[in-house]
């Protein structure tokens, strides 16, 4: 069997995909030491972890230094890197959507648009016939429409309560998100063996 380098996002998808690994059958011990190690060996399984940045997944899977990877389905509509998408493994569910304050309209001239996702929202106003400014941001986006810097926000809603909690509503469900199982074009051929072999482990146990 060869050996296969897996880039897992830190993070909350971390614990929902490994618990998934394990219900699989490979043997990862269970206390992940979530120390500050970035590199994890399992070597009864043949298998290294990578642990990147959520968005930073599909650029190592694409490059090649992991041969697959589980990457949010937003990231990888946002930085579209050539990967082949494996699986959905149907965990950290939520959705992206447009929000703003409550009766608002957008302003007619270049509306702005506050997000961390700027190639999903151009394309989604884009597709609306919308010209609109994007305001690239790294976090808590909600606070760009109560503070006057943007009129929408595009971003991750999940139980809706940063929206609630922040007084502000959803107007445009854009898109579904869950986290998916990702390869690398060339190593999905060299190794399909190993690859295919966990696909299938893992379609049994996707709900
Ligand atoms: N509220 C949420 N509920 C469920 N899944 C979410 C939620 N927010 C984000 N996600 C999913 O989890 C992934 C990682 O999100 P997370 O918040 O851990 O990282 P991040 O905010 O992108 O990165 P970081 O906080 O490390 O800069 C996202 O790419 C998305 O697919
Ligand atoms: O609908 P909810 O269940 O409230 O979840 C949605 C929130 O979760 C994410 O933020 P995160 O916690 O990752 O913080 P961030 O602002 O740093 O992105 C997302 O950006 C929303 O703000």
């Amino acid at each position: 069997m060869s050996h296969l380098t897996i880039a897992m996002p830190k993070g909350r998808i971390f614990e929902e995909a490994y618990q998934m690994l394990i219900e699989a059958g490979f043997n990862l011990p269970e206390e992940v030491e979530m120390s500050r190690k970035l590199m994890i060996d399992i070597p009864e399984e043949d298998l290294r972890f990578i642990l990147a940045k959520p968005m930073d997944v599909p650029v190592y899977v694409e490059h090649g230094v992991a041969d697959i990877g589980i990457a949010g389905k937003d990231t990888l509509l946002e930085l579209r890197r050539n990967v082949h998408e494996l699986l959905d493994l149907k965990i950290s569910q939520c959705y992206i959507a447009s929000a703003g304050l409550p009766n608002t309209t957008m302003n007619e001239i270049a509306p702005r648009i506050a997000t961390k996702y700027p190639n999903i929202a151009m394309n989604y106003y884009k597709e609306l016939g919308e010209q609109v400014e994007i305001i690239e941001l790294n976090g808590s986006i909600e606070l760009a429409p109560m503070i006057g810097l943007a009129d929408r926000i595009v971003d991750i809603v999940s139980t809706g309560r940063t929206l609630k909690e922040n007084g502000l509503v959803e107007y445009e469900h854009i898109t579904d998100v869950s986290s998916r199982l990702i390869a690398n074009p060339v190593s999905y051929r060299m190794k399909s063996a190993r690859i295919q072999e966990l696909v299938s482990r893992l379609k049994k146990i996707v709900g």
